[in-house]
């Protein structure tokens, strides 16, 4: 099997800076956070095996962009496609939400070399963070400079709108807080630092492109910017904990991409992420129960402007942002 910091088509893969750390064994012998720089490269050489295209962008395809449906879905739309399995990929974890399709689809998105997940990983599926995270770090070392990361979320900011789509500005690490972090445990500076700051998680200038393009598109009376938040889940929020969000400074909350952002940010991806507002969080006792078929309902009405919009965004942020 070709090595992965070959030269391949003409383009450097990513090339390992430093020897590995020894592991550091916990209680029950096994690494504390995961699978080794070595394992990953693995697999990162078993995908180069499976297709000729050497992405660039990462898209993850979150319950709002097809993660559950296959008709229409950015995914699809893929030109080129070489689609693997999660179950064939080795170290890789299976979707294990019901309806999940769970694969990486390899191939071009307006002439842009991409790679797409189609179902992504939770913390409420029973996987620890760092495993939630491994395909972006895979990801890295398949050459994937930036990172776009989609979800759903409940809209908490009064002013937004069921279909309303939102530019992340920042996150809140709210399991971060009680020291969950897909970091935590021995740091491989082959990755990135001990401590990598987080001021800038959401790349400004792809930001405003996205602004941009929201305008080109004729859709910026639904697009706004702010602040996300991921909690545990798999349970919807109470009434007492979406007030006390709304307090701190949330304007929209959902169960991922926090930490799959700390994952990027940590091995110096480029970060974008969008949220497609699918319900009005409930912060009254009288309304209705927020459910998750809602959300789905919104993405498939949304699916073709996300569509437009992220391809529209892959076009942009290759030409103006990343290496050629
Ligand atoms: O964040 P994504 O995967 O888009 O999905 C969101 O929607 C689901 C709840 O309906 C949860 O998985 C939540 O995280
Ligand atoms: O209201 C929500 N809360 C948490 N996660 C979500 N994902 C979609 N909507 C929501």
């Amino acid at each position: 099997m070709a090595p992965i910091n070959a030269d391949v088509n003409g383009r450097q893969a990513y090339v390992p800076v430093k020897e590995s750390l020894p592991e550091v064994e916990t209680e029950n012998g096994k690494s504390a956070n995961g699978y080794s720089y070595e394992t990953l490269l693995e697999t990162a050489n078993f995908l180069l095996s499976r297709t000729s295209i050497r992405p660039r962008i990462g898209v993850i395809c979150g319950s709002g962009m097809g993660s559950y449906w296959k008709e229409g879905s950015l995914a699809e739309s893929i030109e080129d496609a070489d689609c693997v399995p999660y179950e064939d990929i080795p170290n890789f974890p299976v979707s294990t939400v019901e309806g999940h399709h769970g694969k990486l689809v390899f191939g071009k998105l307006e002439g842009v070399p991409v790679v797409a997940m189609q179902g992504r990983f939770h913390y409420y599926e029973g996987y620890p963070l760092w495993k939630c995270c491994l395909p972006v770090r895979v990801m890295k070392l398949l050459g994937v400079e930036t990172l776009i990361a989609t979800n759903a979320a409940g809209g908490l900011n009064p002013s937004y709108k069921i279909g309303d789509i939102m530019i992340v500005r920042d996150h809140i690490n709210m399991m971060g807080f009680a020291g969950n972090n897909p970091l935590h445990g021995p740091n491989d500076e082959r990755f990135g630092p001990r401590f990598p700051p987080m001021n800038k998680a959401y790349k400004l200038e792809y930001r405003k492109i996205a602004k941009d393009v929201a305008k080109e598109l004729n859709i910026e009376n639904i697009v706004r910017e702010g602040v996300y938040t991921c909690l545990g889940g798999p349970n919807f929020e109470t009434v007492a904990e979406l007030n006390m969000l709304k307090m701190v400074g949330v304007d929209a909350v959902g169960m991922s991409t926090v930490h799959e952002v700390i994952t990027a940010r940590h091995c110096d991806m480029n970060v974008f992420a969008l949220s497609l507002i699918t319900n009005e969080c409930v912060t009254s006792y009288d309304d209705a129960e927020a459910n998750h078929e809602e959300v789905l309902d919104v993405g498939r009405m949304r699916q073709d402007i996300l569509k437009k919009f992220v391809s529209r965004l892959v076009h942009r942020f290759a030409k103006e942002t990343i290496s050629p």
